[in-house]
Order: structure tokens, then C-alpha cells, then sequence
């Protein structure tokens, strides 16, 4: 079963339809990456998956269940771009609250921060963190819980490439452990690490691909040159 489903889903915002007759489905244990320009609709679809998106006309499914439903709330985890986690609480006593939470215990929370790299800043407040030290402490909060689906709004925004490496190989290793993975970003050298890719623009899903075949279609080997080949051969379909 796929995890999530979306089927013929339109949604606006203010007077605008930002997403347009999306469908595709997203296969468990992979890392789907959903990739596309700014305002191309990411994080409005990851809205809409997470259950918290009105949406004009369509079907999500979650795990079986429609989105949104009580039941999945334990079962998906989501970590936007603004972090949610307490500035007046530090990094470990963030990640053990929600640890408890999810009725997990202290070495579940404390290997979280240690998995996000934050190991070496656990007594700090979340408050004097950098903006992506930030980020990664909201990670933690999200993994803890070892959701079944976790969903993930440009979660490197703003980290070095070390450690945007790690958090990829991080992602890997929760997919292979089963866990399914929506991850959007815009950066295109990191469609590479995705097992499957989504490409957004406009709204409308350009191509539900993976990156050997988007190579393949888009004619080259760096990714970024065979996505703009692809929204080339879309404007002109269009025109
Ligand atoms: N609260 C809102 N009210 C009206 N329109 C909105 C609202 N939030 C987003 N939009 C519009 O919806 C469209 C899609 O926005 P969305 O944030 O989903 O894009 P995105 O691909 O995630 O962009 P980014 O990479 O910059 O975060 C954009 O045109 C944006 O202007």
C-alpha cells in the first residue's frame, strides 16, 4: 500500500489555485523528494499531506486514512520551515518533552539529538541556537516519535554541506528502516539522494520521476540542467 495517495487535488490560497489536479502517490520505506522553485507549491501540498491545508477539490490518503484523521497523528511527524520547538527549554529537555509525548523515554529523545548532531549542544537553550542549529533541535522533536511518515519542509535550509550530507544519510537510513519520507527542497543537487522525485512548478507536477530517469529525459547528468531542460519542453508543449 502506498503510503500517501493524492488524487485530482486542487487547492487555493487567497484567490489563487496553487495546486492544480495533482496526483501521484508516494511508495513506503523511499525518500520522496519534492522538488520545484519558490511558490512553486511545496510546502502547500506537505500542508495539504499533514492534514492541515483547506483544500478545494481532490482526495489525500495517508497511511490508509484520510488526512487530517486522529489517528495518524501519532503516525506522522512534520517539521516546517519555522521551527516549533521551546526557546526557553533546552535542546535535550525540548526532545524529552516530546519524547514523553509519544510515551517515549529519556534515551529515545537524547539519541534523536545525537542523530540531528546536537549532541555537543544538548544543555543549550533553544533560544541561543543559530536559525539552523534551530531547525535541526525541531528535527529531533520529530524523530523522536519515530513517526511512520515524516514530512520534512526544506530541512537543510541553511546548513553547511557536512552536515546537510549527514542529515540526507540520516534519511536514507530511516527509509531503509521502513519509514516513508517526503522531503521537499529546492536545491536540486540534493534530488540526487531521493529515491523517487516529485517536480513542482507552477502548481502543477512537471514530472514524478527518479533522478536516473530525469537524467535520462532531461539529457544530462547534472540534475539541475535536465529540470530545466524538462520546464523548457513544457513551455514549449504549451506555447
Ligand atoms: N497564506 C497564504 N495566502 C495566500 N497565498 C499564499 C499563502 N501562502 C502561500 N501562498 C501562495 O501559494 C503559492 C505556493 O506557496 P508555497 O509556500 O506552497 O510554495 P513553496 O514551493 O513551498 O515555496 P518556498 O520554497 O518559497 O517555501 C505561492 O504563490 C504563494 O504566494
Amino acid at each position: 500500500m502506498d503510503a500517501v495517495v493524492v488524487r485530482d487535488l486542487v487547492v487555493e490560497r487567497g484567490r489563487r489555485r496553487v495546486l492544480q489536479h495533482l496526483d501521484f502517490s508516494a511508495p513506503p520505506g523511499r525518500v520522496t523528494g519534492l522538488l520545484g522553485p519558490s511558490g512553486s507549491g511545496k510546502s502547500t501540498l506537505m500542508r495539504a499531506v499533514v492534514g492541515v491545508q483547506r483544500v478545494r477539490s481532490g482526495k489525500v490518503t495517508v497511511l490508509g486514512e484520510p488526512a487530517g484523521s486522529p489517528g495518524l497523528r501519532t503516525r506522522v511527524g512534520y517539521v516546517t520551515q519555522a521551527p516549533s520547538v521551546y526557546a526557553d527549554l533546552t535542546v535535550r529537555e525540548n526532545a524529552r518533552y516530546f519524547a514523553a509525548l509519544y510515551g517515549r523515554g529519556a534515551p529515545a529523545a537524547d539519541a534523536a539529538v545525537a542523530d540531528v548532531g546536537l549532541a555537543d549542544a544538548a544543555h543549550q537553550l533553544v533560544g541561543n541556537l543559530s536559525g539552523g542549529q534551530r531547525g535541526r533541535a525541531s528535527l529531533a522533536c520529530a524523530l523522536v516519535g519515530e513517526p511512520e511518515l515524516l514530512v520534512l519542509d526544506e530541512p537543510t535550509v541553511g546548513l553547511d554541506p557536512v552536515l546537510r550530507v549527514e542529515l540526507w544519510e540520516r534519511f536514507a537510513a530511516l527509509a531503509a528502516a521502513g519509514a516513508t519520507l517526503l522531503v521537499s527542497s529546492h536545491v536540486m543537487d540534493e534530488a540526487a539522494r531521493c529515491d523517487r522525485l516529485l517536480l513542482l512548478r507552477d502548481g502543477a507536477l512537471l514530472a514524478d520521476t527518479t533522478p536516473s530517469r530525469l537524467r535520462a529525459d532531461g539529457r544530462s547528468e547534472d540534475l539541475e540542467q535536465a529540470f530545466l531542460t524538462l520546464v523548457r519542453a513544457s513551455e514549449g508543449a504549451a506555447a
